[in-house]
Parts: C-alpha cells; sequence; structure tokens
C-alpha cells in the first residue's frame, strides 16, 4: 500500500488550478509502491498520476529526478513527463508534501517475465543510458559503498535475528566489496531501481519505464547488474541463465560491454544483492508491526548475493565473448 499522505478534493482543486490540466473528474490512491504517495487522477484532459513526496525523498533531489525524466523523455525514452506548471515550476506542495503531476503511461508490469521480456529491458536500460548522456545535473548514488556501511551499521547487530551468523557473513562481505570495488568504469546516469514493477508492457512489447527516484550517477554496468538480480532469478532462487543471456544481449545490441565491464560484472552483482539486501534488512527491522506497506524479504537477496559469491566468471551470467 503507497498511499502515506491523504489528500482532499478541494485541496487538490486549487494544486490542480497551478496547471494547464483540465477540470478534475475523478481520483483515486494507488495501491502499489513503496516510498511515495500516488494517484491516478482523470481529469477533462489526459489521465496523470499525481506523486506526493514522502520522507525517504530528500526534497533536494527532486530537480534531478523530475528533470532527468524530462531530460529521457525529450530524447525519446518512453517515461513519465512531469507536468510544469502554469509558472513554469516542475514542483508544487499538497498536504504538506512536495508534489509533481506527471503523465501516465499505459501498461502493466510483468508477474512472470520470460527471456523475451529480459531481451527487451536490456535493450530499453542500455538506451536508457545513452539518453542520460548529456543530462546537466548529477547525483551521487547515496546507495553504494558508503551508504551500505551507514546502513549496515544501523542493522547489523539485529541481524542475527533475521538469521543466525549475518553479522559476520555481511561485515566480510562489506570488506570484500570495499577492496574489490571498480573505479574507472564507464559512467551516468543510471535508473537503480529497474525491478520488473517499474517496467511496463502492453501485451509484448515494453511500453516504459517509471519510478526514477532512485536515479543517479554510478557505473553503466552495475545497473545492468541490478537487472539481472531483479529479473533473472527464479522464485525458487536459481539464476535462470536464458533470461540472462537474453538481457545482457538485449543490453549489448544497444551498448556493447567493454572487456573491463565485462569481468567486472560478478562483483557488480555481488553490490547490487547486498544492496538490496541491506535496504530490506533495515526495513525489516524497522518497520512498525501494523504499518500498510508490505515489508519486501532480505533473504530473497542473501540468497541471491551467496550465488553470485560462487560466480567466477560473467559467462556464468549467460554472456557469450
Ligand atoms: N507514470 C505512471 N503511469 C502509470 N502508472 C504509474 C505511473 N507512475 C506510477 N504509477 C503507478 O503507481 C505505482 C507506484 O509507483 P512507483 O513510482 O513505483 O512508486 P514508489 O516510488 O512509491 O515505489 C506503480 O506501480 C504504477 O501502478
Ligand atoms: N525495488 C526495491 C524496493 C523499491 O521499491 P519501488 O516500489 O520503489 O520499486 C526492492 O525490491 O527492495
Amino acid at each position: 500500500m503507497a498511499v502515506y499522505t491523504d489528500i482532499n478534493e478541494i485541496d487538490l482543486k486549487a494544486f490542480l488550478a497551478q496547471y494547464d490540466a483540465g477540470e478534475l473528474l475523478s481520483y483515486k490512491g494507488i495501491a502499489e509502491g513503496v516510498e511515495n504517495s500516488n494517484f491516478l487522477l482523470h481529469t477533462s484532459n489526459a489521465p496523470l498520476i499525481l506523486t506526493l513526496y514522502e520522507k525517504r525523498v530528500e526534497k533536494s533531489d527532486l530537480p534531478f529526478f523530475l528533470g532527468l525524466m524530462h531530460h529521457l523523455s525529450e530524447r525519446g525514452l518512453n517515461c513519465p513527463l512531469p507536468l510544469p506548471r502554469k509558472d513554469g515550476e516542475l514542483l508544487g506542495e499538497l498536504s504538506g508534501r512536495p508534489a509533481a503531476l506527471i503523465s501516465f503511461l499505459e501498461g502493466m508490469w510483468l508477474r512472470k517475465p520470460e527471456a523475451q521480456h529480459c531481451r527487451e529491458v536490456g535493450a530499453a536500460l542500455a538506451r536508457m543510458h545513452i539518453a542520460g548522456e548529456g543530462f546537466e545535473l548529477t547525483r551521487p548514488n547515496a546507495l553504494s559503498l558508503e551508504g551500505w556501511q551507514m546502513l549496515w551499521a544501523k542493522s547489523e547487530a539485529r541481524a542475527d535475528e533475521v538469521e543466525e551468523g549475518l553479522e559476520a557473513e555481511i561485515g566480510a562481505e562489506l570488506d570484500v566489496l570495499a577492496t574489490h570495488w571498480p573505479k574507472d568504469l564507464p559512467a551516468g546516469v543510471i535508473h537503480a531501481d529497474l525491478f520488473p514493477d517499474n517496467v511496463f508492457f502492453l501485451g509484448d512489447s515494453l511500453s516504459g519505464l517509471i519510478d526514477f527516484y532512485f536515479a543517479c550517477n554510478d557505473i553503466l554496468v552495475y545497473d545492468l547488474s541490478i537487472c539481472l538480480n531483479s529479473w533473472c532469478f527464479e522464485k525458487d532462487g536459481a539464476y535462470n541463465i536464458t533470461k540472462g543471456k537474453a538481457m545482457i544481449e538485449g543490453y549489448q545490441s544497444v551498448r556493447p560491454l567493454s572487456a573491463a565491464e565485462i569481468e567486472a560484472l560478478p562483483i557488480l552483482c555481488r553490490g547490487s544483492a547486498l544492496r538490496f539486501f541491506i535496504t530490506r534488512l533495515y526495513d525489516w527491522l524497522t518497520t512498525p508491526a501494523g504499518a500498510l506497506v508490505v515489508k519486501k524479504d532480505p533473504l530473497e537477496y542473501l540468497k541471491k548475493l551467496r550465488f553470485h559469491r560462487a560466480v567466477t566468471n560473467a559467462s556464468e551470467y549467460g554472456l557469450i565473448a
């Protein structure tokens, strides 16, 4: 459930009057999502998504996120376009929260993606990386090595409550990652959370990417490692090499990987599995019982991390040299 802040019709109509968005016909909260409150609005013009940015989103990052969607959309990537207010601002305020209106994307996310969908996601990710070139704002990745250490420091004392031995295992993993994390790979704007629920399809065709609220500047192929983690494992925890191969081929059909990027893939996959393990663990330990949000299972990513630890070569992900 992701409606943390409620809105009322009077305030919403006053908010909408700041835009050329037509007359409000109806609105409803959207149950999906984790971070922000989202509403679907029907107006006498086009349908729109209203997002109220919640506590975990830094207000100072919003110009980066909204500006990026605008930049990518102008370069032909199918992603939501923020609607400017009559005064040109992309960001307003509603119910005491920073708020924006963004265009509604048709499509739905796939509960059971197949290899062909993974191929399309790989290609779309690479197109996003290329479309991101020239975006003038920058945002360091708050959830890279330093951010993981900070979140881990808040969770480690209770980690063994989730699984015996985790405190030692993850402490050692963080040390390995800090020592071996690649430093000179091609970098640019990455999505950083391109999970299946952030990719829309119409039938079998990819119709767009959403949820740019973790986007940042980082190693490009790290973004591919996030997608391998989130799209190419089965429910039983097994890596599906057919999906991985399709995703990597899709990516390379648009942006071929260098030898150094290929060599770094196993360590980057370890890092991205750890990233989602750590944020999920932190939420698992701190979300109060009875909160309206569905907590995601950290152990899913622990299993993936252990898989990557045993990988010695990118060919084990399906990459054919
Ligand atoms: N531009 C959009 N077009 C259509 N639906 C959207 C759009 N943006 C968000 N949604 C809907 O809202 C849900 C939550 O959005 P998301 O950005 O993932 O939220 P959060 O950042 O809180 O996780 C999505 O799963 C989708 O159903
Ligand atoms: N993808 C992350 C959680 C972020 O959720 P989103 O709804 O903002 O995509 C995870 O699975 O841990």
